[in-house]
Formats: structure tokens, sequence, C-alpha cells
């Protein structure tokens, strides 16, 4: 299975893949959450499923739940998987001393090798920084991968226009961004920030699947980026 990112693909974030049938109808593909799944690399090879995987293993210095050893070792077996299309790598595990970098990099390169897509994520759970930082932030992720993410928190809405601002700046320079502000006061982000050409959004099929604050259901995100983006959004 492929995952290009060159039109709006919607992820439905799962740490079970049963949640499969769930989200086929408006989901584009499963983002497999193996950082909060029990036995994560049993459920990839038992999967059978239609949608394609984006496979996240978030290190828990970035939000996430899986503890430095063995989790970049965890995403190398993922993206022997066929149904995996993607993997999820943060740019501090590639750019930082979070980690061990060349592990991170050296994963990057057997995705690539593998036709496995590469999203270089950036999270603040906290604030949004100011434009420059996220722009520079944006822009070196989309140097490291084959999409750029940004998932910063928003306090107000001068927070989520900066988010949208720069999503416009990069599209509009050729980059692939996926973008969204966390939190109540970005909550339309997720929605909006596709027009500004924003290629990711995250919704999960059941509420109680959400990853991240401010999240809309699965279908409520797809009819809102359905209405928004027109017959492009599929
Ligand atoms: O990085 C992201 C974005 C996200 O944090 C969100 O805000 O929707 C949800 C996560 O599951 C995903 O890995």
């Amino acid at each position: 299975m492929t995952l290009g990112f060159d039109a709006f693909t919607l992820a439905a974030p799962t740490a079970t893949l049963d949640s499969e049938p769930s989200a086929r109808e408006a989901a584009d593909c499963l983002e497999f959450r193996m950082d909060l799944a029990a036995d994560p690399l049993a459920a990839l090879s038992s999967y059978d499923g239609e949608l394609p995987i984006l496979a996240t293993n978030r290190a828990d210095w970035e939000g996430g739940g899986a503890a430095a050893d063995g989790r970049i070792g965890t995403l190398e077996r993922a993206v022997e998987n066929d149904a995996v299309a993607a993997i999820d790598i943060e740019l501090a595990a590639l750019e930082g001393d979070r980690g061990d970098r060349a592990a991170a990099r050296a994963l990057t390169e057997q995705a690539n090798e593998a036709g496995v897509a590469v999203v270089v994520s950036a999270h603040d759970f906290e604030r949004t920084p100011p434009k420059p930082e996220l722009k520079r932030l944006l822009r070196r992720a989309c140097e490291r991968g084959d999409v750029g993410k940004l998932a910063v928190t928003a306090a107000d809405r001068g927070d989520a226009l900066s988010v949208l601002s720069v999503t416009h700046e990069l599209t509009e320079n050729g980059r692939a961004v996926a973008t969204m502000a966390m939190g109540e006061a970005g909550s339309h982000t997720r929605a909006v920030a596709p027009v500004y050409g924003s290629k990711i959004g995250y919704a999960p099929a059941d509420p109680a699947d959400a990853t991240a604050p401010g999240q809309y259901d699965l279908a409520t995100l797809r009819r809102l980026v359905e209405v928004l983006l027109g017959s492009t959004s599929r």
C-alpha cells in the first residue's frame, strides 16, 4: 500500500488496528500509535485491513508512550510490513540530542529505499512558538522527510493564525506540510489548515481514541474538509 501525501490525507489514530472497519469509510489511512499499543508488532503482522498504515512510535520525551529502548528498532520492523505506507519520526530524533540520532537517520533511509513515506514531526504541547521559529522548524522537518509536520498548542486565535500562515507560506514555496494547532483555540485549524495546503489531518473514529487535545471525530473532520475543499478532498 502507498501514501503519497500529494493531496489531503485523513488519518484515524488508533492504538488497536481492530478499529480499521469503523475508520474505513471516512479515513484514508490509520495512524497506528505503536507507542500506545500493547504488542504493536504482533498487531501489525496480523493486520488484514484495507487502509494503509502510517506508523508512529512517539517518544516519551515528545508526549508519547515509547521509551528509548527499542523504539527505533520497532519502527524498522514496521517498515518491513507491506501495509505500512508511511512512518512518523520526530525532528528532534533526527537532529537533536534526544535518543539515537544515527539510528533515526538510518531508519529514514531504510524507509526511502522501501518506498515508505517519511513524516518528520515537531510538537509543542505547551505553546505556539513565534512565527519565525514555526517556520524554521517546519522547513527543517520538510528537508528531512517527505512531509514536515508541526503540531503546537494554541492559546488564542492569534496562535492559530500563525500556524495557518506558515502552512500557507511553506505550501506556496512548494513544501509538503502537515499542520494543526492543538487545544480548543486551535480546533478549527484542523479543518482550515488543509485549505492552506496542510496534507494530513488526524481524527479518531472513536472519540475515546483521541490522541491530542482539540481533535474532531473522524466523520466530523471528513465532512468539514469536504465542505471546505470541495471535490479535491478525496
Ligand atoms: O503528531 C500528531 C498530531 C496529533 O498530535 C494531533 O494534534 O492531531 C495527533 C497524533 O496522533 C499525531 O501523531
